[in-house]
């Protein structure tokens, strides 16, 4: 009694505790650029590198939640796990280039792995499809096909964006804070 600390409880501590996310995707999906979108806004933006490893950055949203952000490089492979512990969402990200463009087998079967890890068993999943609206739309509905069985009692979404959309960036957030909000 009376040492001074808080229990660790209390609202406010809960609000500015940063919430871990993983941005992951195929290299050139656009996860660094959309790291970027949210920390500084697009027409800051010069150019972005491909990602050697990782970044990691905290980024604060409209409502003040502060969201550790790792941004994984889409080359990362088995080096993805030790990122896995501690994570409260998941943004994986697609890049959707011409119409008709679809999700390779190889790519579903890493995003079925990702979903079925053990660490990852309660977090939710953000989809985002990043290309042309009618494009996206088409990948978006078949990648839901493809993978309701495994999503199956899981919490997840999938959203489109167009490129250079602050609009579209910001409503990532906010759906993405909403996930973790039903979390925490
Ligand atoms: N205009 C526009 N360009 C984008 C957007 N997202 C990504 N790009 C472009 O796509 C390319 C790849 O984007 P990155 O953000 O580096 O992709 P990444 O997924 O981080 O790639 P790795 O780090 O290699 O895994 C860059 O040239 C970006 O400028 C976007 O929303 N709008
Ligand atoms: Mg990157």
């Amino acid at each position: 009694m009376g040492t001074g600390c808080s229990t660790g409880l209390s609202a406010p501590w809960s609000n500015s505790y940063p919430l871990k996310i993983l941005l992951v995707g195929k290299q050139s999906s656009g996860k660094t650029f959309l790291l970027y979108s949210w920390k500084y806004g697009i027409d800051t933006i010069m150019s972005v590198e491909p990602t050697k490893h990782f970044n990691v950055d905290t980024i604060t949203t409209a409502s003040e939640r502060k969201i550790l952000v790792y941004d994984l490089a889409g080359n990362i492979g088995y080096r993805l796990r030790p990122f896995l512990d501690g994570t409260e969402g998941v943004v994986y990200m697609i890049h959707v280039g011409e119409p008709g463009d679809s999700i390779f087998k190889e790519e579903e079967e890493s995003i079925k792995q990702l979903i079925l890890e053990r660490d990852l068993e309660s977090t939710p999943f953000l989809f985002v499809i990043r290309g042309d609206p009618e494009s996206s739309k088409g990948v978006s509905q078949d990648l839901t096909e493809r993978l309701q069985a495994t999503l199956e009692g899981k919490q997840w979404d999938i959203m489109c964006l167009q490129d250079y959309s602050q609009e579209d960036a910001d409503l990532v957030l906010q759906v993405l804070e909403k996930m973790l909000s039903r979390r925490t």
